[in-house]
């Protein structure tokens, strides 16, 4: 994909589904009983392969062109499937479906494509093992293909060493089926999409802050869910794109309609503020059972924050947009306690370092994060996305306010979070020629 220089964008943006309640609303809806009917739904490619994974262990879901209709059959409705299951390029998927098939009464296989299945799959085996799960990585390099058979699951006090929503979320789902209440503590609080949403599928979660900041979720053993109507509100992650684009090409004024702002996903808000980004909030509600915004963003001079602690969790999938917005900022921005980057689709403090330098930014990649000196001219370059689609998306975006052509290799990639999302981008860039 090429991306020419922007003289600025206009216009308005709907955000496509929020990706990890689009995941979890499949998952929670196959495993109630009655049928859960999902609007917004997220179509990108990671939330399709949760789709065929369920389908593959018997559950029918439609997915019409309005909405998604998952013919949930209980907590112990799965039927064994036939073949491996596909979890694409998705961690959510795998780390979530595992906490639910450790439960389950019979085998099942998990692999993804290359990326995936070189991402760390420990931090789930060791605390399901811990439960009584039968989970194993096949090769015994601690990734995907995982087997998980059969296992008779009692209830575990986990302290997690990572604020991760995806090992909170595995040890929360097969505490549905352990005997005793299950119970995960976590750094900081992560994304809480999951206690929140199984609450409202009638499991019994309870969620404490304690005063050093750490987080404890635990849930009861179950005896069934029930179908819920769900409306997705927009993915911030995806927002993040638009909210930048908005901030860094002159002249642009961009209307960000229905935004995800749950407080354990709107990190980036708060950063953007720091640096001095005008942006208004517009008909906020919790319509949909999670906050929502319309967000106004327009082009800004930016300052140099520091970017840490417990924030980190609350815009880690944003960090690769944030230090591309460093670029542009006056100032030293310092991005630390992130070492979870290295562990995603690829290794993003490398990635994002490489790219940054690669259009002529001033970056220094560190353990847990990166310094980016701001000011440097930024100009056009030969991007590789590495298959990375929050890269790809990122680089289209700094690609937009930079000098000359930049070219961003296997930009198919954003459909896994965001499809359509180059079409979105030209649409804005028309817009702001007819003004
Ligand atoms: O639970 C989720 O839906 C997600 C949790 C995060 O991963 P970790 O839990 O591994 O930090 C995030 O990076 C991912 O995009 C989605
Ligand atoms: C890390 C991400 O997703 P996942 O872990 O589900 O692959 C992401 O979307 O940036």
């Amino acid at each position: 994909m090429e991306i020419k220089t922007s003289t600025g964008l206009c216009g308005e943006v709907d955000i496509p589904g929020d990706k990890s309640i689009s995941h979890r609303s499949v998952m929670f809806g196959a495993l109630a009983k009655g049928t859960t009917e999902i609007t917004h739904f997220l179509q990108g490619a990671d939330c399709l392969s949760t789709i065929s994974c369920f389908r593959e262990m018997g559950i029918e879901i439609e997915n019409t062109a309005d909405k998604i209709l998952v013919h949930g059959k209980g907590l112990h409705g799965l039927s064994a499937p036939r073949r491996t299951l596909n979890v694409g390029n998705s961690g959510t998927t795998t780390r979530l479906i595992s906490g639910i098939l450790a439960g389950q009464g019979f085998e099942s296989l998990l692999s993804g494509d290359d990326s995936l299945n070189s991402r760390p799959m420990n931090r789930i085996i060791r605390p399901l093992k811990e439960m009584g799960a039968e989970i194993e990585s096949i090769d015994g390099s601690g990734c995907a293909p995982l087997r998980i058979r059969p296992g008779v699951l009692h209830s575990i006090d986990y302290t997690s060493t990572v604020a991760s929503a995806q090992v909170k979320s595995a040890i929360l789902l097969a505490g549905l089926y352990a005997s005793g209440t299950t119970s995960v503590t976590e750094p900081v609080l992560s994304r809480n999409h999951t206690e929140l949403m199984l609450n409202s599928f009638g499991a019994d979660v309870a969620a404490v802050i304690h005063k050093d900041g750490s987080a404890t979720a635990s849930v009861r053993p179950c005896e069934e869910l029930f179908a819920q109507k769900i409306k997705v509100p927009g993915d911030i992650s995806s927002a993040a794109y638009f909210i930048a684009a908005g901030l860094i090409v002159p002249h642009s004024e961009l209307l960000i309609k229905n935004v995800g702002i749950n407080p354990t996903r709107a990190g980036l808000l708060d950063v953007v503020k720091a640096m001095g980004a005008d942006i208004t909030y517009l008909n906020v509600n919790s319509d949909s059972g999670e906050p929502t915004a319309d967000l106004l963003v327009r082009s800004s001079s930016l300052k140099a924050v520091t970017v840490e602690g417990a924030a980190i969790p609350t815009l880690i999938d944003e960090i690769p947009m944030i230090a591309v917005l460093a670029a542009f900022a006056d100032g030293t921005t310092v991005i630390r306690d992130a070492a979870e980057l290295k562990v995603k689709e690829t290794d993003r403090i490398k990635t994002t370092t490489e790219a940054l330098l690669n259009m002529g930014a001033d970056v220094t990649p560190t353990e847990d994060g990166m310094i980016i000196r701001g000011g440097n001219p930024i100009h056009g370059g030969q991007i590789d996305s590495f298959l990375d689609h929050r890269i790809a998306m990122a680089f289209a975006v700094a690609g937009l306010a930079a000098d000359g052509l930049t070219t961003i290799k296997d930009s198919q990639c954003v459909d896994v979070s965001y499809p359509g999302f180059f079409e979105t981008l030209q649409r804005l860039q028309g817009k702001a020629n007819e003004n």
